[in-house]
């Protein structure tokens, strides 16, 4: 249906990305097909090396694929793109920028120049609590702060989607929890198309309306599992049965790709 057409965010067709390595051509992905939709949140789990990362990357267009390719909004991805924005591990701030000037720039790569990315920016530091430190250089600030920065930042630039690569794998977990819960709180707002990788099968499950579950190397997508819990989630939704129940239902997918891992 042409409905239907309209609302579809990224379409991966048909994907394969072979690197070459010292000891030859390694095929981190084959064969992975998959559609995004307009307010989707997709999160993907599967095991160390399965190719998360990659896939990502060749979202984002930092990668290309070796064969196949990637669609946004209609338009072939060959290179990284204003409408595609990337939240990584490793906060990726400019460390000679404050705070605020971190914010601006991803506005001023839309062209909002002057006191209008600077109230902007601040509006965006709001949604993050994070006003006060606004004049604060990152290595002034904690982990958690660095990542709030970073999500504020691939906010402002307003991107049709935001792709995620373990946002919070660095940060403590009682930290995590608060960004999740937060992020959270921020999706159920304005449901911003999400691609979330992450190794921790709970915040998949609090996140996302669709798990999708990689193969071991080379990485496909062995099965999506919808999340049929409703929203508004909060913490507590941890300890439902319905929440139990698809933890062990993912991990133990999971956990038969470690084991081919392993092999
Ligand atoms: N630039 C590169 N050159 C060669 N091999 C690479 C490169 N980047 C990734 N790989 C390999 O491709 C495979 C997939 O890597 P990728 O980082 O995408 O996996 P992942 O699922 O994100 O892993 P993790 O969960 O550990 O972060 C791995 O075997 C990795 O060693």
């Amino acid at each position: 249906m042409a409905g239907e057409e309209r609302d579809l965010i990224v379409k991966i067709d048909n994907v394969r990305k072979v690197y070459n390595t010292r000891k030859g051509e390694m095929v981190a992905l084959n064969g992975v097909n998959l559609d995004i939709y307009e307010n989707e949140f997709i999160c993907v789990v599967g095991p160390s090396g399965c190719g998360k990362s990659t896939l990502l990357n060749i979202i984002a267009g930092l990668h290309d694929a070796t064969s196949g390719a990637v669609y946004c909004k209609g338009k072939k991805v060959t290179g990284t793109g204003t409408e595609r924005g990337v939240v990584f591990q490793q906060y990726a701030l400019f460390p000679w920028l404050t705070v605020k000037k971190n914010v601006m720039f991803a506005l001023e790569m839309k062209g909002i120049k002057g006191k209008q990315a600077e109230d902007e920016a601040m509006k965006y530091l709001a949604k993050v609590d994070l006003t006060k430190f606004a004049d604060h250089y990152p290595k002034e600030l904690s982990g958690g702060m660095k990542q709030r920065v970073a999500i504020a930042r691939a906010y402002a630039a307003n991107p049709e989607v935001l792709l995620m690569d373990e946002p919070f794998g660095a940060l403590d977990a009682q930290t995590r929890t608060q960004l999740q819960t937060e992020l959270l709180e921020t999706w159920e707002k304005d449901r911003k198309t999400c691609f979330f990788i992450t190794h921790d099968v709970e915040e998949a499950i609090i996140l996302a309306q669709k798990v999708i579950i990689m193969s071991a190397r080379p990485g496909r997508i062995k099965s999506i599992v919808n999340i049929d819990i409703p929203y508004p989630r909060t913490q507590e939704t941890k300890m439902t049965p319905r929440f139990l129940e698809l933890k062990n239902e993912i991990w133990s997918q999971v956990y038969q790709e470690y084991l081919e891992v392993r092999k």
